[in-house]
């Protein structure tokens, strides 16, 4: 049965497919937003909120975005630079990250990105690549030639299409497979939660911001909890200050329990640390959600 866009709900716009679909659609079961998408459908009614989600390509969502015609959405830093789109970053969300980079044959061995000013360069983000380029053609007098490709850029070194290409690049496979290297840094990118300024839904914007942030810190810590007698308390929540402060159990035989949040990255050297210090019973959960 087709399912028909209600005109008073708030429209969430996620990529349909593509490198950060996943990480998207993990997020939204995390904070809460349940829908049930039908196969081969592009939208999709939430369950508990007046928000209709559409699945659209990435490199489109900032443009509908910022053109008012969805309300909030999810694409990368980089889409929305190359968009200049009108609208309001409300969080980056810590997953898609990775660099758009100037990119050259390993064998041309281009160590200086002047040398590739006046040249052939191939990319998919044409606006971001004559705003890198443009500073170097002034200094230097030329005009860069900038083609858009829609996919498999780094493919066009290899074809004798380009001198270089502007691409992505997060752990350098694809472009090593094309014998190409880094020259030069054109920005950091991440998967960002964008919203257009005049939206009508600031009330949904909000809670899902909130609810994000929730699964974000969620994913960022792990809940440590241990015990130890009241010799050894001070020096250790000296090793598990929290997020804001441990919370504190007093236990009938004069000892202490305390839990506190850790960072996951950080959780065996400060297990390490407590057990050295004398804590006991050091225990370590997983957290499925939070709200600071
Ligand atoms: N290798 C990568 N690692 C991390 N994030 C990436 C990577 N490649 C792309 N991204 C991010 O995901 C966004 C969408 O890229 P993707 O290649 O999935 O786009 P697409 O062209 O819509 O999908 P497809 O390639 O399936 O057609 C990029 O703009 C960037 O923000
Ligand atoms: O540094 P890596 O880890 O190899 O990732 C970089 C590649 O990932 C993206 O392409 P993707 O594989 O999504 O396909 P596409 O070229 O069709 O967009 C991007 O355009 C690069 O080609």
């Amino acid at each position: 049965m087709a399912v028909v866009h209600n005109p008073s709900h708030c429209l969430f716009a996620v990529p349909k497919k593509g490198r950060l679909y996943e990480q998207v659609t993990d997020m939204l079961k995390g904070a809460g937003v349940e829908y049930h998408r039908e196969p081969r459908l592009d939208i999709a009614i939430c369950k508990d909120l007046n928000m209709t989600m559409v699945f659209l390509p990435a490199s489109d969502i900032s443009k509908y975005v910022g053109e008012g015609n969805v309300d909030i959405g999810v694409t990368g830093i980089d889409i929305v630079e190359e968009n200049v789109s009108e609208v309001e970053r409300v969080m980056d969300l810590g997953f898609g990250k990775c660099r758009l980079c100037v990119q050259a044959p390993v064998a041309s061995n281009i160590t200086d990105v002047k040398s590739l000013a006046g040249k052939r360069i191939v990319t998919s983000f044409p606006t971001l690549t004559k705003k890198f380029f443009d500073p170097l053609d002034e200094e230097l007098g030329v005009t860069t030639n900038i083609r858009f490709v829609s996919g498999s850029v780094e493919a066009a070194c290899g074809l004798g299409l380009a001198d270089a290409v502007v691409d992505l690049v997060e752990t350098g496979t694809t472009m090593k497979a094309a014998g190409l290297e880094i020259v030069a840094t054109v920005l950091q990118t991440e998967a960002v939660l964008i919203t257009n300024p005049q939206s009508t839904h600031k009330n949904i914007v909000n809670l899902l911001k909130h609810r994000i942030e929730g699964f974000i810190t969620s994913k960022k810590f792990v809940m440590v909890s241990y015990n130890c007698s009241k010799e050894v308390l001070e020096a250790v929540i000296k090793i598990t200050p929290g997020k804001r402060s441990p919370t504190i159990t007093q236990l009938t035989d004069g000892g202490h329990a305390v839990s506190s949040l850790v960072k996951k990255g950080e959780v065996v050297r400060v297990m390490d640390e407590l057990h050295a210090a004398g804590a006991q019973d050091i225990l370590v959960f997983e957290l499925t959600n939070s709200r600071m």
